[in-house]
């Protein structure tokens, strides 16, 4: 089995959840297995065979995924600049309706703040034709430019483990 986690992220703290998912996969899983943690802007358009777990996450902006002028306006508060976001990835993926994908966000804890890129993300896939595609998990961070929240990191290791066990005994 083959997992990728492709992840977009502007201050690094979605690319900490992302390293602590696959740190909890591979806690769960052979040792030699593939766990691959792609950047989005270098993901490939077109799933290898070899894929048999898809995991898909970023920020949440503007109660969604990101756009160019979320993206411009990350920058200007410091964040990294990307080709890219998971809307544009998407929108270009060659589909695999029977590939489990599974979306992950990250998210400030603001009261009555809704909207999850994680939701966004699953809707969009499933549009795309990942018919397979499910709303995972949101992870809190502190501010806009984080850090991850406590126990957030061990929090996403665990669900990683999870997500392994899940993967490898077939029910995903
Ligand atoms: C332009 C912009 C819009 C945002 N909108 C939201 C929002 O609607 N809801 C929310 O919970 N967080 C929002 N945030 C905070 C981001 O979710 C936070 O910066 C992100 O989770 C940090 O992840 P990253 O370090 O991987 O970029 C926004 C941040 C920016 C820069």
């Amino acid at each position: 089995m083959s997992v990728l986690i492709v992840h977009e992220s502007m201050f690094g703290n979605t690319h900490e959840v992302a390293e602590a998912i696959a740190g909890g996969l591979r806690r769960g899983r052979a040792p030699d297995d593939g766990v691959r943690v792609v950047r989005v802007d270098e993901a490939p358009a077109e799933l290898g065979a070899d894929v048999q777990l898809l995991l898909v996450g970023g920020p949440t902006h503007a109660l969604g995924m990101t756009r160019p002028n979320t993206r411009a306006d990350a920058v200007k508060q410091g964040g990294e600049p990307s080709r890219e976001g998971v809307r544009e990835w998407i929108e270009q993926l060659t589909p695999r309706a029977d590939l489990p994908v599974v979306t992950f966000d990250t998210r400030v804890h603001v009261r009555l703040l809704p909207g999850s890129a994680a939701g966004a993300a699953a809707k969009a896939l499933r549009h795309r034709g990942f018919d397979r595609a499910e709303r995972g998990e949101t992870f809190w961070v502190e501010g806009t430019p984080g850090p991850v929240a406590p126990g957030e990191l061990e929090r996403a290791q665990q669900w990683g483990v999870e997500l392994a066990a899940r993967v490898s005994h077939g029910v995903s």
